[in-house]
């Protein structure tokens, strides 16, 4: 059953988090479940001195006492909550940090693009926060139940034994109700993850400033709010259902509950009138009636919220023990001496999903500055993300020095590579950050920071920033301190990304996809130059559009069909008349209509 398989990983978290206040929590609320037994105690020797009609000082004792356990109970409940407190919040920082380090640590892509991992990874959030909080109470709420059940029931069955049936029948309806609730629970935010999906999506497109241009230019504004409104309103209704459901298993339960407390108050007060019962047991009966069905019912009614959150927390579990993505050796990647061979390499995102790669035969000599061209689709960064590993090929091998790199451990091999993707990030952290985050061992190394800059036209620019380097590139903060933001126009971020890939001056391995594709004509030649000059003498794979950018390189391959259907240098490949020397002179026609 899910509640026994989370249980007790839900606890450790609790435990781990703050053993002083697990541990406060749960003895303070048994501590103050004991007292209202006692008091109640208290409440019946009281009466029965007042219906004898004895000595008032032990009567002002005894109503002293008794008034005293409800103030005690109050400050224990009072210092059990603030534990509680105590343990609900650092409960969830500790279950946040393995859940993000579970997933920050999967080597590969597929898991982060696959729409059920990623629910669960939401739901899994929700988990985590709930699960270890709901498990302590519940505890302790077990422990408190049985103390109320030991305490109050000995009198329940010393006035009248058949009570004791009576109550536990009306506590047995009131549990198979709140259990079945539970489990409703979890399947109905399960099955809601896909209508909430939506629901997000087309919500946070509303406010993303990335997208509120189109979505004004368009008029988007009410298809997309008018999808959210839909998905909202499929997620209410079934919400409300299960609040009517709710409303209902409350109702019965409630209706058991009076029955039985009015059938106690029968007796007891038919008892007293025969004079079989004192005044001082009609109120202990009564008072433990009630001891008992109340603290019972919050436990059941904590088993149902508890076997919900668990039932979550599940998800949670799967997240922080799923496997590598990858399946890797450890050892450490070697320098390149030789070169990185891909041999009859196919590939494709999904099983049932066309082939992207199929069968790419290539070799990146060590030392070598290749350029990769083809046409929109081609697979060119495909290629690129198998050499990161971000996925492995369905077939064939990629091998470093020979060896094929799903031996070695993964970020042994990334530490060897420095890249520029074509969908780079814009962090918003500071300038600095930007950049030196590309080798975090020496992220606070301006110099280098700079030299990197300088090599992708960014220096000046950065330098002339509010606080140059320092300054934040995002606009987060600017309500607070105007001089703490600064927005880069798109082709400055596409250079702070590429001084941040060449931050490893030592790579054994550049890739640069399409770094230059934002920047003005100017931009790009000097880019190109300078990276030209870079290159030279080291292991580099440029993919760029712009073939005049990839002129200098030793090799060029074009892609085409998923397989490398040409390679050679400039000069080669234009005297062979292939599709290399098509789309170069398709480009050239294009700049000589232009000058003419
Ligand atoms: N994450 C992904 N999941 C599924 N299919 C993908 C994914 N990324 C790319 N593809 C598909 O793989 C094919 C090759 O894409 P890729 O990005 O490698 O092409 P490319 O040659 O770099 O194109 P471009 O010149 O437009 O950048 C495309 O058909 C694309 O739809």
């Amino acid at each position: 059953m899910n509640l026994v398989r989370a249980a007790g990983p839900a606890f450790a978290i609790a435990w781990r988090a703050s053993r002083v206040a697990t541990a406060g929590a749960a003895a303070l609320a048994v501590l103050a479940s004991a007292v209202p037994a006692a008091s109640a105690w208290l409440g019946k020797l009281l009466f029965d001195e007042l219906a004898a009609g004895r000595d008032t000082g032990r009567i002002v004792l005894l109503a002293i006492g008794s008034a005293a356990g409800l103030a005690v109970t109050a400050a224990i409940t009072a210092v059990a909550s603030y534990c509680t407190a105590l343990v609900r919040a650092k409960s969830a920082i500790e279950a946040e940090d393995r859940l993000v380090g579970a997933v920050g640590a999967l080597p590969g892509l597929r898991r982060l693009e696959d729409p059920a991992f990623l629910d669960r990874v939401r739901l899994a959030e929700q988990g985590a926060q709930e699960a270890a909080p709901a498990v302590l109470g519940l505890t302790v709420d077990a422990v408190r139940t049985l103390i109320a059940v030991l305490g109050f029931g000995g009198a329940v069955v010393l006035v009248w034994p058949p009570m004791a049936g009576l109550l536990a029948a009306s506590l047995a309806a009131t549990a198979i109700s709140q259990l079945t609730l539970s489990r409703l629970r979890t399947r109905e935010t399960e099955a809601m993850m896909a209508t909430q999906r939506q629901r997000f999506l087309f919500r946070s497109l509303c406010s993303d400033i990335r997208a509120a241009k189109e979505i004004r230019l368009f008029g988007l504004a009410d298809l997309f709010r008018s999808r959210m409104v839909t998905a909202v309103r499929t997620a209410t209704a079934s919400e409300c259902a299960m609040q009517r459901r709710i409303a209902v298993a409350g109702i019965a339960a409630a209706v058991v509950s009076a029955v039985v407390a009015g059938i106690a108050l029968v007796v007891a007060a038919t008892g007293a009138a025969r004079g079989s019962l004192s005044i001082g047991d009609v109120t202990l009966f009564t008072a433990a009636v009630a001891g008992i069905q109340s603290p019972v019912s919050t436990l059941l009614n904590q088993l149902g919220r508890a076997g919900g959150s668990l039932g979550v927390f599940e998800h949670y579990l799967d997240v922080v023990t799923t496997g590598p993505d990858l399946v890797s050796g450890t050892a450490p990647v070697p320098p390149l001496t030789t070169g990185i061979e891909l041999r009859d390499v196919w590939f494709r995102y999904d099983e049932t999903g066309p082939w992207v790669l199929r069968g790419v035969d290539l070799v990146l000599p060590q030392g070598a500055a290749v350029g990769l061209v083809g046409v929109n689709g081609a697979g060119k960064s495909t290629l690129v993300k198998l050499l990161c590993r971000f996925y492995d090929p369905d077939r064939g091998r990629i091998l470093w020095d020979g060896v094929d790199i799903r031996g070695y451990d993964p970020a042994s091999l990334r530490a060897r590579l420095g890249a520029t993707f074509q969908d780079f990030t814009s962090y918003d952290l500071t300038a600095a950050d930007n950049i030196g985050i590309g080798d975090v061992a020496r992220l606070g190394d301006l110099d280098r920071i700079r030299a990197a800059a300088r090599l992708a036209e960014i220096d000046p620019a950065l330098s002339a920033l509010p606080r140059g380097y320092e300054t934040l590139l995002s606009r987060a903060f600017l309500d607070v301190d105007d001089k703490a933001g600064a927005a880069l126009s798109g082709g400055q971020w596409q250079r702070v990304a590429l001084a941040r890939s060449l931050m490893r001056a030592e790579a054994d391995l550049l890739i640069l996809d399409e770094p230059s594709s934002g920047m003005d004509a100017d931009a790009e030649t000097r880019t190109h130059e300078a990276l030209r000059a870079h290159r030279a003498g080291r292991t580099s794979v440029l993919i760029s559009h712009r073939l005049s950018a990839l002129r200098g390189a030793d090799r060029i391959v074009v892609l085409g069909g998923g397989r490398v259907v040409e390679q050679g240098t400039h000069d080669e490949l234009l005297t062979a008349g292939g599709e290399y020397a098509r789309l170069f002179s398709l480009q050239a026609k294009g700049y000589a209509m232009v000058e003419a």
